[in-house]
């Protein structure tokens, strides 16, 4: 029987970790969860009910009332939902909200591939494998610009790159459930790589490490 794997992929914004996490999940046969989805589907909610995302407690009531249709990935897109989403998830009791589903999610056969940015210390602390996706800020701010403009945008590489450093300092300050790298993760720099070549070096690794662990208890 093949074992229950869990491979934690945390990073920053636009480092390309649901990219990758989710060819992994396909490789794998996994199940896939980008749980930034989660905090953009709080956000969301509230801007539409002309809410502010810096309200806590009207950010913890909407983050306890998230029902599954909430999290449509088409409809999470955008910069103004990316900021309000990581202002709700400063909120230690929208974050405690929102753990269980993670968790569950992780926990159910045969496994699962989960992108975020406390995936590996907080969400599932004993993940099989965990993955830091970075990549240099310039280099980042450079694919959401060309993500944007695939979508018909006309961003400003000046302002793109501007708020992608705001969100990652909000989401690297935080008092709960900061980003960070885990001790036991694997950093990838995908700086000069591809998304390809991205997923190839994180296959390698988790296939090597696979066979090195399986190789000990033979
Ligand atoms: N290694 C790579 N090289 C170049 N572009 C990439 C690479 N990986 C992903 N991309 C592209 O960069 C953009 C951001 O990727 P992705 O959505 O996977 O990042 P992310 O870290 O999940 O972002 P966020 O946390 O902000 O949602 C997408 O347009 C994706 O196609
Ligand atoms: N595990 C997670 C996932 C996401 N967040 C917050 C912080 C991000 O800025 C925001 C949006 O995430 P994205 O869709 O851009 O990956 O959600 C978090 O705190 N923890």
């Amino acid at each position: 029987m093949n074992p229950h794997l869990v491979i934690a992929v945390d990073g920053p914004a636009a480092s390309g970790k649901s990219t990758l996490a989710k060819r992994l999940a396909l490789h794998f046969g996994l199940r896939f969860l980008d749980t930034g989805l989660l905090y953009r589907a709080v956000a969301k909610a509230m801007l539409d009910h002309d809410l502010d995302p810096g309200d806590a407690a009207a950010a913890v009531r909407t983050a306890e009332e998230l029902e599954a249709e909430d999290v449509q990935p088409n409809r999470l897109k955008g910069e103004a939902i990316g900021q309000g989403a990581s202002k709700v998830a400063a909120v230690p009791a929208v974050r405690a909200a929102l753990l269980p589903f993670q968790r569950r999610f992780a926990a159910r056969p045969p496994g699962a591939v989960l992108a975020g940015r406390d995936v590996g210390t907080v969400v599932c602390p004993d993940a099989t494998f965990k993955l830091f996706v970075t990549a240099s800020e310039e280099e980042r701010a450079r694919r959401r610009y060309e993500e944007l403009r695939q979508r018909g945008e006309a961003p400003i590489y000046a302002a793109v790159l501007a708020e992608l450093r705001e969100r990652d300092r909000r989401d690297s300050d935080r008092a709960v459930a900061p980003m960070r790298v885990a001790p036991d993760a694997w950093v990838l720099d995908s700086t000069g790589l591809d998304a390809d070549a991205a997923f190839e070096a994180a296959r390698r690794y988790i296939e090597s490490q696979l066979e090195r662990r399986h190789s000990s208890v033979a």
